[in-house]
Parts: C-alpha cells; structure tokens; sequence
C-alpha cells in the first residue's frame, strides 16, 4: 500500500505518533493540519474564525486530496477529516488506514493546555468530544485497516503495536 495514513479524534495522537512512526520507517511525515497552515500563512483558530468551520473544511478536503496522491509517506489527518465522504474515499485508497482511538477522558487529559482546537473553546470541552467521538467513531472504523488503543500506553509502545499489526494485515 503506498500510504500510512492516521485517523481518529482529537488528542488520539496522531501527530504525535505519525511523527515517530515515521522517523521509524525512514519516511517523510505529512500532516494535514499543519500542510493546511503552511499553505494558508495561517493558523487553524485564524481560518475557522475567518472563513469559519466550512471555509477550512473546504481547505482540508483539497490537502487531503492532495496528501493522499502522495506515495511512501506518513499522513497524520485532522480529526475532523472523515466528516466527508470524498476524505474517506480518497483516505482508504491513498494508503493502510489506522485509527488511532482514545477514550473521551483521555482526549480531555491530553487536550486540556492547547488552545489550537477551536472546535474545543467551548463551555464543556468534555461534551463536545463526546458528542463529536458519537458521530465520528462509526466513520473512523469505516474506512480502518487497523484500530488501535492509545489509552494508558506511551506512544512508542503504540508504535511498536501499529508496526507488528501493520505486518500481519493480509493484502486488499
Ligand atoms: N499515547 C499517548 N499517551 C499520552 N499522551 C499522548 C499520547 N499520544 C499523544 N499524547 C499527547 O497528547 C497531546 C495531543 O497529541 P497529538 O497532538 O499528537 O494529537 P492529534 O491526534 O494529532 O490531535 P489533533 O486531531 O487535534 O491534531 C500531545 O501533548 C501528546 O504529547
Ligand atoms: O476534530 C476536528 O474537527 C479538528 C481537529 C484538528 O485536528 C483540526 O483539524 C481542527 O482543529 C478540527
Ligand atoms: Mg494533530
């Protein structure tokens, strides 16, 4: 497969474990997020309250298209990504597909110091990852080759886990 692309909430580790994941196959690391503020001159909270949630939805769908019509690179996506059904085509044919879970709790633990999610300036910060995690679990695992559990594991024991599984994933 020609990607290894990484799905899942806020906070799951996508960045994170992207980045050591690929410093561990010795491939480019790309993530979307930050492609998305590379190319715009601009930060993510800047866009969203600009253009607000749609205008950056629309920048993210074209940096996915393109990241995913890359070959032999490490793809970290935004959380929100799999919101679109052409993101989810474009992500299950661009490369093996893992979903990086976290448990609600987690995602508030791990969440709580970054000001740089808008979509978590809100009076309950919990609610709102609960409820996005309601309507985007289902679309993770839609287009997963693989699921794996970052609760309460360091992320190189995570990135010990995705590259053993990674070897036993039959062909598709
Ligand atoms: N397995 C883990 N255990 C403990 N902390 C972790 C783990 N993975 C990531 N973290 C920490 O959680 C925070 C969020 O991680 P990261 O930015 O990689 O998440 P993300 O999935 O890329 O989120 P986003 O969708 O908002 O870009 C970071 O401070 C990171 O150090
Ligand atoms: O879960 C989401 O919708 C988001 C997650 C981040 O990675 C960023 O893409 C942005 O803050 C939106
Ligand atoms: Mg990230």
């Amino acid at each position: 497969m020609r990607n290894l692309i990484l799905v899942g909430p806020m906070g799951a580790g996508k960045s994170t474990i992207g980045r050591l994941l690929a410093k561990e196959l010795r491939l480019p690391f790309k993530d979307s997020d930050k492609e998305i503020e590379v190319r715009t001159g601009a930060n993510i909270p800047w866009i969203f309250d600009k253009e607000g949630e749609l205008g950056f939805r629309d920048r993210e769908q074209a940096m996915i298209a393109e990241l995913c019509g890359l070959d032999g690179v490490v793809l970290a996506t935004g959380g929100g990504a799999v919101m679109r059904e052409e993101n989810r085509r474009a992500l299950h044919a661009g490369g093996r597909v893992v979903y990086l879970h976290a448990s609600v709790e987690q995602q508030v633990g791990r969440t709580a110091r970054d000001r740089n999610r808008p979509l978590l300036r809100t009076a309950n910060p919990e609610k709102t990852l609960r409820d996005l995690l309601t309507l985007r679990d289902p679309l993770y695992r839609e287009i997963a080759d693989l699921v794996v559990e970052t609760d309460e594991r360091p992320p190189r024991m995570v990135v010990l886990d995705i590259l053993e599984r990674l070897q036993r994933l039959p062909p598709r």
